[in-house]
């Protein structure tokens, strides 16, 4: 109940010179006179604390926030009660008034206890007042005339109520002082229903500060359109991606972007569309990317969508990482005693930087591939992706499709998102066509076209994706040859030819025979817990009369299965397979991969004999399985399958 004017004015003198509360002076006024009385505030001073210009300004830039949302509320509170004699003030968690907003009869009164900006007015500065005290509580309060602790504020009337942040931390506080004669029922539930819309307003404006950074901060490029197709919000990574201004993309046509994109159907109400593979239209540029749609509501109603972005370019790059398409071999790794081999290697050194197109020649397991691993990994483009494709391992009529891939519904079996073809995966990067000898003709066309223009068009696809990648091909056939027999396109041989590379087999370059030996056996030693393994120099000598057909490959495996197949620390001849014990004269044959054809008694017949009959149980023990068979034996797929085919046998 709301005691008189008089009643609290003797309220008040009793506290003050005896220190006791009357019966009937609110709790809340009670407790800060007290509090007043405790600090030893001056009842008889009361006028606001100045604090210095500087700490005024580091004050107002620390609550920019809160002033920019708390000035329009203080201002559209201004234009009800202007014609009151009312201040509208707005401070920090101190006490320090940061704005005020009033009325020109009051400015007087208010400059008279330096009510103004930059003026403190918590308990210990000014006493009870409705800001000190609701600071102090952390409470709205209203301040009536003598409830004031110093005398000279006892002619206002105050309301005032804390403003919290979305933690619940008091970071302000809102006030509305009028004379009081003026006091009004009304003015405390505006103050207090003025905070709670400040409050509001602070926790969207953060949770629209949040978003904004969530939003900048994807990987992904973000775009939020409306049904009427227009840009409503786009994030910084998606105007990179499609290397446009911020004009630009307020003005992008979003049907002409996404014209191969199914709109319609989601602003009609599906939920989600996932598109694997989409190319988008921005001008004249065509991005491929990967983009997903979900459509956002309000009230029931679709308003709009919002789109991920990722540039395929990007998702193949964190593909080939995760699935290892990298090269592994360094030169430092290529191991030779052999003069012209060295030469190849210091030859191969140099080209690397450059972006020609390279062709290695050389039997199977002379380490072709390990040549263009480390032309990759010296080049400048070795942190891209290094696709290494096995051209005599395809199904012809899969060939184009795994090279160059193909668009949505092209052929029978498609997948129904389209795929790239390895050409796009090694964009940035480089392509390892092996057993290049083996590409059909139709495709040798297809690929000359590509090593012309850089450009690759998907099967069913419209338009044409401009590659960076470079070309290193392999063959351990004659392409030469081949060509003069027209069995191989002249011009692509020319094309891949750039550069050749021809590596020995193993048999003329036999000082490479031990060391790669001991490179082999120390691989085992160290992939092996135990007690390392050595060789005997009866073993040394036996891979020595050896020709190895299957090259530096073959020793590999000879050098593995003897690792294995010995009991003790000493490995010696007799832990290598027969056929591996029994000599064989030199051919020097220079590319000869399969053996040479001589007289039925020769070693070499013989040793035909033994890799027909290798060949067939190895197929009978893995089912017909080519792949596995050569795996077991240690040999190239596509030796195999060419020994396969010489020999004549049936799977
Ligand atoms: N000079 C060398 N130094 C170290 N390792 C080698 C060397 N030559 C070949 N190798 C090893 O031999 C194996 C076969 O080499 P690679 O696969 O490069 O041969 P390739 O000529 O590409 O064979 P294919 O034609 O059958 O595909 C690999 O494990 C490779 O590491």
């Amino acid at each position: 109940m709301r005691i008189s004017e008089a009643q609290s004015i003797g309220n008040w003198e009793h506290f003050i010179s005896s220190g006791e509360c009357a019966a009937g002076t609110k709790p809340v006024i009670a407790a800060s006179w007290r509090r007043c009385r405790e600090a030893g505030v001056d009842p008889m001073s009361g006028k606001g604390l100045q604090v210095s210009e500087e700490e005024l300004a580091s004050r107002l830039q620390e609550k920019k926030q809160l002033l920019s949302v708390a000035k329009p509320v203080m201002d559209s509170i201004y234009q009800i009660i202007k014609d009151t004699v009312y201040a509208i003030v707005l401070t920090d968690q101190d006490g320090v008034l940061l704005h005020t907003v009033l009325n020109k009869e009051l400015e007087p009164e208010c400059v008279k206890v330096n009510f103004v900006e930059g003026a403190k007015w918590d308990e210990l500065s000014v006493g009870t007042n409705a800001v000190g005290t609701a600071l102090a509580v952390n409470d709205a309060v209203q301040v009536l005339g003598s409830e004031h602790y110093c005398t000279s504020h006892h002619a206002w009337t105050c309301s005032a109520a804390p403003v919290h942040d979305s933690r619940g931390n008091v970071i302000g506080c809102l006030d509305l002082s009028g004379k009081a004669e003026d006091v009004h029922a009304h003015t405390f539930g505006v103050v207090v229903s003025a905070v709670s819309s400040i409050e509001k307003q602070l926790h969207m404006l953060e949770a629209s500060q949040m978003m904004h950074a969530v939003f900048q901060s994807m990987q992904d490029g973000l775009l939020v359109i409306d049904t009427g197709y227009r840009v409503r919000h786009y994030n910084e990574r998606l105007a990179s991606i499609f290397m446009l201004s911020q004009e630009q993309m307020e003005a992008l046509s979003i049907k002409e972007l996404l014209k191969e994109v199914d709109l319609e159907s989601v602003f009609a109400g599906e939920r989600y569309l996932s598109y694997a593979d989409c190319t988008l239209t921005v001008g004249s540029n065509k991005i491929d990317c990967m983009v997903n749609i979900y459509p956002f509501t309000f009230d029931d109603k679709i308003l709009g969508a919002s789109l991920t972005i990722r540039e395929a370019g990007q998702v193949r790059k964190e593909v080939n990482q995760l699935a290892g398409f990298k090269a592994n071999y360094r030169f430092a790794e290529v191991i030779t005693d052999n003069s012209y081999m060295q030469g190849q290697i210091a030859f191969a050194q140099r080209i690397a930087k450059t972006n020609c197109t390279v062709l290695i020649e050389g039997e199977s397991g002379t380490g072709k591939e390990l040549f263009a691993q480390s032309i990759h990994n010296a080049s400048l483009r070795a942190g891209g992706p290094f696709i290494a494709i096995n051209c005599a391992a395809l199904p012809k009529d899969l060939v184009e499709s795994e090279l160059f891939g193909y668009e949505k519904g092209s052929f029978t079996g498609a997948l129904r998102e389209g795929n790239p073809g390895k050409f796009e995966l090694a964009h940035g990067g480089t392509i390892f066509l092996d057993e290049i000898g083996e590409l059909p003709l139709e495709i040798q066309a297809k690929l000359l076209r590509v090593l012309d223009n850089h450009k690759v068009r998907r099967i069913g696809g419209k338009h044409e994706r401009t590659l960076d990648v470079r070309v290193i091909a392999a063959t351990n056939r004659d392409l030469a040859e081949e060509v003069s027999r027209k069995s191989y396109r002249s011009d692509l041989y020319y094309r891949l030819n750039v550069i050749n590379i021809k590596l020995l087999p193993l048999r003329e370059r036999r000082e490479d025979i031990a060391p790669l030996a001991k490179l082999f056996l120390l691989k085992c030693n160290r992939d092996h817990p135990g007690p390392a393994k050595r060789f005997s120099p009866s073993f040394l000598k036996t891979l020595q009369s050896y020709e190895w057909p299957g090259n530096a490959r073959e020793l590999q495996n000879a050098v593995q299965r003897a690792y294995y197949v010995c009991s003790s620390a000493d490995i010696t001849h007799l832990d290598l397979p027969p056929a591996r014990t029994s000599p064989l004269q030199h051919t020097n044959s220079g590319n000869a991969a399969v053996p040479q054809k001589s007289s039925a008694e020769s070693p070499a017949k013989k040793m035909e004999q033994i890799e027909m009959e290798s060949i067939c149980s190895a197929l009978k023990t893995c089912g017909g399985n080519a792949v596995a068979a050569a795996k077991m034996l240690g040999i190239g797929k596509s030796t195999i399958y060419r020994k396969i085919a010489g020999y004549g046998i049936s799977k």
